[in-house]
C-alpha cells in the first residue's frame, strides 16, 4: 500500500547570477493529481522541475517548497529528465533497474522485464542504449521512472521523441501507472496537456496563468470534442505575444 501522495507547493523566485529566471510565482500541485506545465522555451520550466527534485545547484532560489504532509521530499520523488541520462555501459535492463542498484536494493528483474514489455521494448532488454533509436531510449527512461514507484513524479517532456501512436500509448500507460500520484509534467504539446492534465498552467515571462482543463478524468480520449477544443485554446494562448 502506498502512502497518500502529498500536495506540493513551490512559491518564490529563481535567478542564475544576475539573471532572473522566474517568479515570484506560486505553483500548487494537487495531491494525487496530474499537473501540466507549458510555456515558451527558456522560461524556466526545467529549472522549476529541477528545483523541486533538489538536483539544481546552479540556480539561486528564494522561497519555499512544501509538501502538505510536512514530510521531507528526498526519497519520495522520481524525476524523468529531458535528456534520457541512460548509462552507456549498462544494457536496457540494467538501466531500467538502475535505481535499485544505486540504493543497494535487490533488482526486480521480472518486474523490469514486464515494464519493458509494456513500453514495447521487451525484445531489446539486452541491448546497450547506443543501439536504440531516440524514441526507444526515451521509453527506457520512462520505464526506469515508472519502476521507481514513487508517490511524487516529475516528468520533463517525457514523450517528446515519440511518434503519434506510441506517444498516445505511453500517455495511457503512464496515466495508468501514475494514477493517484502527485505528478508534474512539463510539456510543449497542448494536446498532451489537454489529455492528461487535472490541472494545467502556462509559465511565461509574465508569470503563471491557470488554464481550466477539460472535464472528464485523464487520460481523455484523443478525439474527445472538449479535449480538442481545450487543445485549440491552449495553442492560441501559447501563440499569443508575451505580455510586456
Ligand atoms: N546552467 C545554466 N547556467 C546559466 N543559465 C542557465 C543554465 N541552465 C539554464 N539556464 C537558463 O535558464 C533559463 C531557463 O532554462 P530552463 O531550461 O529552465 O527553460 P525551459 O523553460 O525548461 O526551456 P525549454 O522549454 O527550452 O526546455 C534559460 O534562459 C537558460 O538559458
Amino acid at each position: 500500500m502506498h502512502p497518500t501522495p502529498p500536495e506540493l507547493v513551490i512559491e518564490g523566485s529563481a535567478r542564475i547570477g544576475d539573471t532572473p529566471i522566474f517568479g515570484p510565482l506560486r505553483l500548487c500541485m494537487p495531491a494525487g493529481r496530474w499537473t501540466c506545465l507549458l510555456g515558451p522555451s527558456g522560461v524556466g520550466k526545467t529549472t522549476l522541475l529541477r528545483l523541486l527534485a533538489g538536483v539544481d545547484d546552479v540556480t539561486d532560489f528564494t522561497g519555499t517548497i512544501t509538501a502538505s504532509d510536512g514530510l521531507a521530499l528526498p526519497g519520495r520523488m522520481a524525476l524523468m529528465a529531458q535528456g534520457d541520462l541512460l548509462m552507456p555501459w549498462l544494457d536496457v535492463l540494467g538501466n531500467v533497474t538502475l535505481g535499485a542498484r544505486l540504493r543497494g536494493a535487490p533488482r526486480d528483474k521480472e518486474r523490469a522485464l514486464a515494464m519493458l514489455n509494456r513500453v514495447g521494448l521487451g525484445e531489446h532488454a539486452r541491448k546497450t542504449p547506443e543501439a536504440l533509436s531516440g524514441g526507444q531510449r526515451q521509453r527506457v527512461a520512462l520505464a526506469r521512472t515508472l519502476m521507481e514507484d514513487r508517490p511524487i513524479v516529475l516528468l520533463d517532456e517525457p514523450f517528446s521523441a515519440l511518434d503519434a501512436r506510441t506517444r498516445a500509448q505511453m500517455q495511457d500507460l503512464s496515466a495508468e501507472h501514475l494514477m493517484g500520484r502527485t505528478v508534474l509534467m512539463v510539456t510543449h504539446d497542448p494536446a498532451e496537456a489537454a489529455r492528461l492534465g487535472d490541472a494545467i498552467h502556462i509559465l511565461s515571462e509574465s508569470g503563471l496563468t491557470d488554464f481550466t482543463p477539460p472535464q472528464g478524468a485523464p487520460p481523455r480520449p484523443v478525439d474527445d470534442t472538449e479535449t480538442l477544443a481545450a487543445q485549440g485554446r491552449l495553442l492560441a494562448l501559447l501563440r499569443a505575444p508575451a505580455m510586456p
